[in-house]
């Protein structure tokens, strides 16, 4: 099961016309792609978009109610490919995938379809993972709309202007025969709020109202002549048609403001945090009316010249707000003011930083800039100059009350996570065979690179591990050790890594960490989790995968058996000339196992029944407080306290109750002979009568030797 259930809240998905549906971004979207008519629908899941495609899932029943056919892709070219229904037939359908890696992936699918066109309305929702909550690369997806040519919706993070824009995209999609993208950013996604609902509708073609016969168009088709025909159809029909759209269905909004001869014009996307940075320092009201006149462009490609124009003529200065680089819009705007002979002032990026996140204090201090380069009458701009001073000097005094910065926290592996011990024990077998060269991938196991493991050298994309390697093993006197996790073997990994490389003789070693899902995603079925995302049983094996793409070295080792994966790992490195070496570690995610099974303990708990529990501790007398054992496991559970023994000031290592006893930390000191003092207890509720028993002779057993001890000291 993915790591959230959207079982209820789906059931809002029903509501029907003149209905309040109140919940989340990306429940607001799923909604307003049924009150679109779209015919089907697909993904692949990535942050902030993951817990759309698990909305989607959850909502199957619904789906095959409406005859909407749902897909869970193997990656984003995958699910971009989808849309190549809409280019013949004049059926609607949308994908979700992150971006900027996930449109990269899809870029292929994205190109040729662009070429094409569509007839039925086609959206892609991307998850625009930027800034300082994200997981990637730090680039945007403006580039990608732009290249292609294909419209990008940034919607006011508002849920009825987000409904609002889902339903216009398919609207001006069709008006302009070109695929839309529109972008939700991480706040969005998670943004809750309400909004009036209408009907679901069933689409005129589905999987419950079939297509009698195909349609063949090889002018739809991309390969020449037709793509050269296809260029100019969307330079000189798709474009202005989409311009058209824009202007005459009102898609960007503009909002009075009381400084009449200055502006901002923002990506819809930035304007929350534009209201609430200007309301810090006084010039938006508690209920978001900004006194600076404002242009949101919820449509950020194209641009609608003459919208840009009424705007600027009468101010002499506008900022352009828009995140991220390099600064698509506010050139674009500047060329075009210049072009219609305008003499207002284009701000941006003189004022506001190139490059990260437009959280509240960048703002502020980006409108400082503008404010004080371009002097609006009315304004007194001492006023404003002095909010934005007492903003900043409480920041410098929360700096200076804190004494330095605080430090950092690197993301980490969970507590009993399967992937740890592995590589505890690359770590380890490196000090028997010499360092090697680790190729790591994306996925939960991308945190091996950090502390206290830092085992990986390079990170290329997911599923990339084993392909990115290959440049390199060669010039390598240690073979190089790749990485791959179930959930990169079967996006790309499979076909990219394993197969080119027994194609081309390649040598290396593979260890592929079979955890059973996406997890590093939310937990997503995959093939080898056994069972699809509506619970069909799959009978898929990555065993069989790589045999059947010609591997035969091949050795599956449980991901907790320091010892064992230790060996394995020295003999896969020093078979050298035997190509390639996989060790599958096999070790289900803990976060999973804990979900399924925490709450079946808790329930025999309370029915009364024996249920015993595996903890592991530290005999605090023994601990030598030289915390070679933190370094080796980096377990959130394995922490340090003060030591009881008023002779010794080192803190020795402790195990707190989050401890799920996974046995890694005993596991490790074991392997690396480190100190005996982790010990294993059972703490078992509900105990039987014969426990209680046992619990007694041990206890006196015990306290006898304890007095011994005292009378022998
Ligand atoms: O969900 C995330 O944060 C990820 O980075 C995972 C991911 C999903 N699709 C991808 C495509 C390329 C690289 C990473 C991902």
């Amino acid at each position: 099961m993915p790591e959230r259930s959207f079982h209820e809240e789906v059931q809002q998905l029903r509501v029907g016309k003149g209905e309040v549906f109140e919940g989340e971004g990306i429940l607001a979207v799923t909604k307003a792609l049924l009150q679109s008519g779209v015919s089907y629908v697909g993904g692949y899941q990535g942050a902030p978009v993951s817990a759309l495609v698990d909305v989607l899932s959850d909502a199957h029943d619904l789906l095959d109610e409406l005859g909407i056919h749902l897909e869970t892709c193997a990656n984003e070219a995958g699910a971009a490919a989808m849309l190549s229904a809409s280019i013949n037939y004049p059926i609607r359908g949308a994908v979700t995938f992150k971006s900027i890696v996930g449109t990269n992936v899809a870029a292929d699918a994205i190109s040729n379809l662009a070429s094409a066109g569509v007839v039925g309305g086609s959206l892609i929702v991307v998850g625009e993972d930027y800034g300082e909550g994200s997981s990637i690369i730090q680039e945007r997806s403006h580039a990608i709309a732009t290249k292609s040519q294909i419209w990008l919706l940034d919607p006011r993070p508002d849920l009825q202007k987000v409904v609002d824009i889902v339903e216009r995209s398919f609207e001006l999609s069709e008006a302009s025969n070109t695929p839309v993208m529109m972008e939700l950013r991480i706040r969005a996604c998670h943004l809750s709020g309400r909004f009036e609902a209408s009907e679901n509708r069933r689409a005129p073609m589905s999987k419950r109202s079939v297509i009698e016969s195909p349609v063949f168009d090889k002018n739809r088709i991309s390969l020449p002549p037709a793509t050269y025909v296809q260029e100019k159809l969307k330079i000189d029909v798709r474009y202005p048609a989409a311009v058209d759209f824009v202007r005459e269905r009102k898609i960007n909004e503009v909002f009075p403001g009381e400084f009449n001869d200055i502006g901002f014009v923002m990506q819809g996307g930035m304007y929350n945090h534009v209201i609430s940075a200007l309301r810090a320092i006084g010039l938006a009201d508690d209920f978001g009316n900004s006194r600076i006149p404002l242009l949101v462009l919820n449509c950020v490609y194209p641009l609608v010249p003459d919208e840009i124009e009424d705007f600027c003529r009468d101010k002499k200065a506008v900022l352009v707000i828009e995140e991220g680089q390099p600064n698509y819009i506010e050139n674009d705007i500047k060329a075009l003011i210049s072009d219609a002979g305008i003499g207002t002032k284009i701000h941006g990026k003189n004022c506001l930083p190139m490059a990260g996140e437009y959280v509240g204090a960048v703002l502020i201090d980006g409108f400082d800039k503008f404010l004080v380069r371009s002097r609006p009458s009315g304004l007194d701009s001492k006023s404003a100059a002095v909010a934005v001073k007492s903003f900043q000097d409480n920041r410098r005094r929360a700096a200076e009350l804190l004494g330095g910065p605080l430090p950092g926290r690197p993301p980490g592996l969970c507590t009993g996570c399967p992937e740890r011990p592995v590589f505890s024990a690359l770590k380890l077998v490196q000090e028997q065979v010499g360092k090697v060269h680790v190729s790591a991938d994306v996925g939960c196991h991308s945190f091996g690179t950090l502390e206290p493991f830092k085992v990986g050298n390079t990170i290329l994309g997911y599923g990339l591990g084993l392909a990115s390697s290959v440049g390199l093993s060669s010039m390598m006197k240690r073979p190089i050790v790749s990485i791959m996790g179930d959930g990169g073997f079967w996006h790309q990994g499979l076909t990219t890594g394993v197969a080119n490389h027994i194609f081309n003789k390649d040598e290396g070693v593979l260890v592929l960490l079979k955890n059973g899902y996406a997890s590093a995603t939310g937990h997503q079925h995959i093939p080898s989790t056994g069972s699809n995302s509506r619970n069909q049983t799959s009978d898929m094996d990555i065993e069989k995968a790589l045999r059947g793409v010609g591997v035969t070295w091949i050795e599956t080792v449980g991901s907790y058996r320091i010892g064992r994966m230790i060996t394995a790992l020295k003999r896969a490195i020093l078979a050298q000339g035997k190509g390639l070496r996989v060790i599958i570690a096999e070790g289900e995610c803990m976060l999973a196992r804990q979900r399924r099974e925490k709450p079946a303990a808790a329930a025999r708990v309370k029915d009364g029944k024996r249920v015993i529990r595996t903890k592991y501790g530290v005999d605090e007398t023994t601990c030598t407080g030289d915390h070679s054992c933190i370094r080796l496991s980096g377990c959130p559970t394995l922490t340090v306290k003060s030591n009881p023994d008023p002779l010794r000031r080192n803190p020795v290592a402790y195990v707190n109750d989050g401890c799920v006893g996974c046995g890694n930390c005993g596991e490790v000191a074991h392997a690396a002979v480190l100190c005996p003092s982790f010990y294993r207890a059972e703490v078992i509720q509900n105990p039987t009568f014969l426990d209680r028993t046992a619990e007694r002779i041990r206890g006196t057993f015990i306290r006898f030797m304890q007095q011994r001890q005292r009378v022998v000291a």
